[in-house]
């Protein structure tokens, strides 16, 4: 064989270089396999920012799940919007007192059933279970209804997400597949089948949330809130989207990691189109608008006022219920999500969380507990190593925290 020319090895060295930037996950776990190296590989974002806006270079990190966790909300979203406008919501009261509904137990069917088409390995987290089904004969062929009901109307989407469930036991199975508990090795999605339960009852706010964690990393994160207005920059009130039957309500948010946040129309078909959304800047927090939750039990509103007040802020809270509240400072609608533990026991649950956090992060936010410790998704199907939850654009997030910490410290004298 003739020597290899030197400036072969040039060409060589910028055919690595070049794959390494534009495919880091291939190039590494390539290089890996060749090297025989055996330890679970970081997930790495695939290429700078700048490359991704030309779509055609590569496949986007995460894009199936992504397409797949948004079409699975968006049919779920149908069956919650049919229970949310009948007045009959099949109530239930939980072991912890708190209330379920035939909309919860459909909705998680639903989506366990698309994530086990696409992804039959991965684990689910989800809140719900069908113990009740089981032992409720007239409950589960009420819930059963509605599961044949919710269909993506555009056949092609439907199809993506594996079709309809075909059986009321495929159904009892998919509900039942959410046990996982939860851990900080490999893919496990958080499913929150409809977060705000009480606001779903009460006429308010609600939200279909699913989130992909890799490694214990929220990494994919979706919310359908059908009772938000589509405009970004709506103002945001108490009231927001209270009127479920306003034209132009239901909102579809997405994000991946490294990749930035979305929104777009909630359809009852193929996916709208996305629009990026990013935080507000906001140079002086004692502008800030921020969000709490309706139910004084699930977080202080009186040491978020305490909080709100030294913080110089004058604007009145905006209380809403579920992810919303993460979904809404996201697009710049408002600034900080303030909760408080109301409770030393509470642990607070991860599929309340992965889903929002994913989203804030990706429009430029920063989201801790209330001591300004990192979320620990890793650990179980609640963040026992947190207490409360702070969420804010990074720029003021340390300041927040704080202040936080002197309203919390104070209250222990
Ligand atoms: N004592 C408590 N402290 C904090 N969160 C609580 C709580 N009791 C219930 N929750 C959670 O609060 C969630 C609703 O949050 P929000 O008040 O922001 O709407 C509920 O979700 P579900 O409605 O899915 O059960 C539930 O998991
Ligand atoms: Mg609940
Ligand atoms: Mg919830
Ligand atoms: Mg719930």
């Amino acid at each position: 064989m003739p020597p290899i020319a030197p400036y072969r090895y040039f060409f060589f060295a910028a055919v690595i270089l070049a794959s390494a930037i534009l495919q880091p996950t291939t190039f590494f776990r390539a290089a890996a396999r060749i090297l025989h190296i055996k330890q679970h590989l970081p997930v790495v974002n695939p290429a700078p920012a700048f490359l991704h806006t030309n779509r055609t270079l590569h496949t986007m990190a995460y894009e199936k799940e992504l397409e797949l966790a948004l079409l699975a909300v968006q049919r779920a979203a149908i069956l919650t919007k049919s229970v949310y406008s009948s007045h009959s919501k099949g109530t239930l009261t939980k072991t912890d007192s708190s209330p379920v509904t035939i909309g919860d137990f459909g909705a998680q069917a639903l989506i366990i059933a698309s994530i086990k088409s696409a992804f039959p390995d991965d684990e689910v987290v989800g809140e719900e279970d069908a113990d009740d089904l089981r032992a409720n004969a007239d409950l589960k062929s009420l819930v059963w209804d509605l599961v044949q009901q919710a269909k993506l109307s555009d056949s092609a989407a439907e199809g993506s997400i594996g079709g309809p469930i075909k059986s009321a036991d495929d159904m009892l199975t998919a509900l039942d597949g959410g046990a996982s508990q939860g851990g900080n090795k490999g893919r496990i999605w958080a499913l929150d089948p409809i977060d705000g339960t009480k606001g779903f009852l009460r006429g308010g706010q609600y939200a279909v949330c699913l989130a992909l964690m890799v490694d214990g990393v929220p990494t994919v994160g979706v919310i359908g809130c059908p009772n938000l207005p589509v405009d970004d920059k709506a103002p945001l009130d108490s009231k927001t989207g209270f009127d479920a039957s306003s034209e132009g309500n239901g909102v579809l948010f997405g994000a991946v990691k490294g990749q930035g946040a979305t929104s777009r129309a909630l359809t009852d078909g193929k996916l709208a189109e996305p629009k990026k959304i990013t935080m507000s800047p906001l140079p002086d927090v004692s502008q800030a608008t921020f969000c709490e939750s309706v139910e004084a039990g699930h977080s202080s509103h009186g040491d978020q006022a305490a909080i709100a007040s030294k913080l110089g802020i004058t604007k009145d809270s905006v209380r809403m219920d579920s992810q919303a509240k993460y979904c809404s400072i996201a697009r710049g609608a408002g600034d900080l999500y303030l909760r408080l533990p109301t409770s030393k026991t509470y642990q607070e649950k991860i599929w309340d969380h992965a889903a929002g956090v994913v989203l804030v992060q990706e429009a430029g936010g920063e989201v801790s507990d209330a001591y300004g410790k990192p979320l620990n998704f890793g650990i179980g199907r609640t963040l026992k190593e947190n207490k409360g939850i702070i969420a804010a654009p990074k720029s003021v997030h340390a300041q927040v925290i704080e202040v936080v910490k002197e309203v919390l410290s104070a209250k222990k004298d």
